[in-house]
């Protein structure tokens, strides 16, 4: 019996949670057949184990069910052969977003501080989920190998699949997301050399499907290890914000972060200060890291760099913040009203209103 087609819509409507596509385009569906009232199809899943299978099984359900006619609903779930596995992996490699190419459209944003601690992560994860919010494709890499605190942030506790060489990340919040911590057993100490660091950014940035891109977000590890340089050779378009707290100390350090970007030719795009205050129940402020870190630092990057650095946002010190963290649910999707969401908002729509795209990019000519 051949497909029928009123089937074959419906299913064009499921998307693999993963690779984001719908199951048609990926070739899943073996055959989708209608016969006096009952739906017979059959989905191949990329791999015997796939952690989404209920979730396609349950969607492909439900959309069979909502098709005219159909009364009764039957999905089988099998399993690609290595030959089907590989004819996904080549439709899905010319879609592969070459994010080091100068004419990619993908905004690589790298988070910097010089200090750990200054709210880096949060800040990174909150800004991915919001702009993924607003419809745009943001991917996520926790670089920050010391403390890969991104899973937990994101809510994340499912590992990467694996289809053959291609890494499929786990998707939060709308948001692609990899971290080194995916690959490694937990609370097994690991000493990282620039190589291997290297190397293993490198891996992320050619085998991990994250597919078109709007932004790329990476939270580097604090400081300006190898890390930081490794991304700037790797993703020569990339662009960095730099993370800080009122606090002198931390100012200093956020200081050198940033001026890496001289010798990296990045470009630094603003300065955020976290932790800024404490707003108590009678209105007033509390600065219980003092005041006044983040325009120092926008003034000295300013001058060092010798182009506006600006202070793009001052987010305050909440218990919202933290409570997201530790739900796993950044605070403008778990506490959109409070005040440091709405200041990730403004973080978010000052960085998003500049045009994606080639303009003011220098393209690489050859006379
Ligand atoms: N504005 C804020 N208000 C309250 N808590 C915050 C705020 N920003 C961050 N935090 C909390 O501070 C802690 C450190 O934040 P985070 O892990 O994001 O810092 P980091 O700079 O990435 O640190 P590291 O680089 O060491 O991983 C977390 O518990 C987080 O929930």
């Amino acid at each position: 019996m051949s497909n029928s087609p009123e089937l074959l819509a419906a299913l064009a409507t499921v998307h693999d949670p993963e690779l984001r596509r719908p199951i048609t385009e990926l070739g899943m569906v073996e055959s989708a057949v209608l016969s006096q009232g009952t739906a017979t199809v059959k989905i191949l899943l990329t791999i015997a184990g796939c952690p989404m299978r209920s979730t396609i099984q349950d969607e492909a359900t439900a959309a069979l069910q909502a098709v005219a006619g159909v009364h009764q609903v039957n999905v089988n779930l099998g399993v690609m052969d290595p030959q089907q596995r590989a004819d996904l992996r080549e439709s899905l490699a010319s879609r592969r977003t070459p994010f080091s190419d100068p004419s990619s459209l993908t905004r690589v944003i790298a988070v910097a501080s010089g200090k750990g601690g200054v709210g880096k992560s949060s800040i990174t994860a909150n800004l991915a989920c919001q702009l993924a919010s607003q419809g745009l494709k943001v991917g996520l890499i926790d670089a920050d190998v010391h403390g890969f605190s991104i899973p937990s942030l994101m809510g994340i506790s499912q590992n990467p699949t694996r289809v053959d060489d291609m890494i499929l990340p786990p998707v939060a919040h709308g948001v692609k997301v990899i971290s080194i911590g995916m690959f490694l057993d937990s609370n097994q100490p690991v000493i990282w050399r620039g190589p291997m660091l290297h190397r293993a950014l490198e891996q992320f940035l050619s085998d991990v499907y994250f597919g078109d891109l709007d932004y790329l977000f990476l939270d580097l590890p604090p400081g300006t290890g190898d890390m930081a340089i490794s991304v700037s050779q790797l993703l020569p378009n990339s662009e960095l914000l730099v993370v800080t707290t009122p606090q002198s100390t931390a100012t200093e350090v956020a200081e050198r972060a940033g001026t890496i970007a001289l010798q990296t030719d990045q470009k630094v795009i603003g300065v955020v200060e976290n932790m800024s205050f404490l707003q108590l129940p009678d209105g007033t402020r509390m600065e219980v890291f003092g005041s006044g870190g983040g325009a120092k630092l926008s003034d000295s990057l300013s001058q060092q760099l010798d182009y506006p650095v600006q202070l793009l946002t001052q987010i305050p010190l909440e218990e919202s913040v933290r409570v997201g963290s530790d739900e796993g649910r950044p605070v403008v999707l778990s506490s959109p009203q409070s005040p440091a969401a709405f200041a990730l908002r403004e973080l978010a729509g000052k960085l998003d209103q500049r045009p994606r795209g080639l303009a003011g990019r220098s393209l690489p000519m050859s006379f």
